[in-house]
């Protein structure tokens, strides 16, 4: 069962998705949660099932197949799916954001009509792939070349840490097309798992997140026409940095679901272990720590929605992006640990899943921006608008 959250009223159509989600959630996802992590296996049979509830395409606008329904609606759905397991959160969060809304927002009507279906579906798993093995935080120093030949581009090198990549059907990915010309030389492709030149490596075995697929793709002359190139030549970085802002927004909903899973546990704990002769819940510092959980969780979903709403509006702030994920994905760390601490020697027993919350936590400090980038970015902005 989940534990009753507060009620923000976003209103009527946001709440019946989360009911609906919460509801697919409880029956379908959650009873897997730890099977997929033990086994560190993606559950992929899941895909066309969320796509029948309308949630892969949920940002897209329906003219092009989509719920239409905006950023405050897809954090929440995000929220609701992560809680009952932060994998297939981050899995849904890398394929309807980082891959669908990309190509909704930047695709032309040619490659909107012939990606989306199949991702929206759910038929198709998308991923989107800036990081590689040499370059993470700094993204722009990207070393995957796409040369022009003829009437085709060339690309050669790696990509790393890709979520879903060594499944993917069809994946965003950032090259440079020329490579002296620093941001301005990247560009975005849409590659298609089946092109000539393109495979994947390695799948990365992996602290948590573990029912989400991540590994290397490999670009050995893999020869990508023309009309794959998503947006502008050379305008990559624009694809890419407006992306990363909306991809903060949304995938902040996955600690917001973390955060809820670890009240989910240890709420019911509270009254069910007994000490001293009575439930573990009766002691006041026990209580103390479920009121900092419960307020800290709120918190962190109020500014989450605040932005999300904003971004709804196209009032979009870099800072407050970062921000809202900076915030939630540091304080989801420190409520998981206070679960496994409410716990006591269960919670440090894999029998329980407030180790599996915490090994996934950490997650969301380091990709989508590490923390330290987070704050950069939060402080840079900041200091610019103040000056
Ligand atoms: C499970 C998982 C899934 C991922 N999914 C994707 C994906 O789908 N697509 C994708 O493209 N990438 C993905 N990533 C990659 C992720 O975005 C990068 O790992 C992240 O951006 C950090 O880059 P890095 O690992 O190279 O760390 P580095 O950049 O090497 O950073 C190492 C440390 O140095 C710090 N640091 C670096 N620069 C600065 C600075 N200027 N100031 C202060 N501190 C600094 C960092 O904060 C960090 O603590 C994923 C990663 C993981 C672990």
């Amino acid at each position: 069962m989940f534990t009753a959250t507060m009620n923000f009223a976003l209103g009527e159509e946001i709440e019946a998705l989360r009911e609906m989600v919460q509801r697919f959630a409880l029956e379908r996802i959650a009873p897997r949660a730890a099977e997929i992590d033990a086994e560190n296996a993606f559950p992929r049979d899941l895909w066309p099932e969320l796509g029948a509830l309308g949630l892969h395409g949920i940002t897209v606008p329906e003219g092009d197949g989509g719920a239409g329904m905006g950023y405050l609606a897809h954090v929440v759905a995000m929220e609701e799916i992560s809680r009952a397991s932060a994998s297939v959160g981050l899995s849904y969060g890398a394929h309807s954001n980082l891959c669908i809304n990309q190509i909704a927002r930047n695709g032309s009507e040619d490659q909107r009509a012939r990606y989306l279906p199949g991702l929206i579906s759910g038929e198709h798993l998308g991923a989107l792939a800036m990081s590689e093995p040499g370059s993470g935080s700094d993204v722009v120093s990207m070393k995957l070349r796409a040369d022009k030949r003829n009437d085709r581009y060339v690309l050669n090198g790696n990509k790393m840490w890709i979520t879903n990549g060594p499944t993917a059907d069809v994946l965003v990915v950032y090259a440079k097309t020329d490579p002296e010309a620093g941001p301005r030389g990247i560009t975005a492709f849409l590659i298609e798992k089946d092109m000539a030149g393109f495979s994947t490596a390695q799948k990365l075995d992996k602290l948590g997140m573990r029912g989400s697929d991540t590994g290397e793709l490999v670009f050995e002359d893999c020869e990508v026409p023309f009309e794959n190139v998503l947006g502008e030549e050379g305008r990559g970085v624009n694809v890419l940095m407006s992306g990363l802002d909306y991809e903060r927004i949304v995938l902040a909903g996955g600690p917001l679901g973390i955060m809820a899973a670890a009240m989910d546990v240890v709420v019911p704990y509270v009254h069910e272990r007994e000490q001293f002769g009575r439930p573990i819940g009766e002691f006041q510092l026990m209580q103390g720590k479920l009121a900092d959980m419960y307020t800290t969780m709120n918190a962190c979903r109020a500014y989450v929605y605040a932005v999300a709403q904003a971004a709804d509006r196209g009032e979009t702030t870099r800072k407050d992006a970062a921000g809202c994920i900076l915030y939630s994905a540091e304080k989801a760390t420190q409520i998981a640990l206070e679960a496994i601490q409410c716990l006591g020697g269960n919670g440090y027993i894999n029998d329980y899943p407030t180790g599996r919350l915490l090994r996934d936590a950490k997650l969301y400090e380091i990709g989508a921006g590490t923390s330290e980038i987070r704050r950069m970015l939060i402080g840079r902005e900041l200091f610019a608008e103040t000056r």
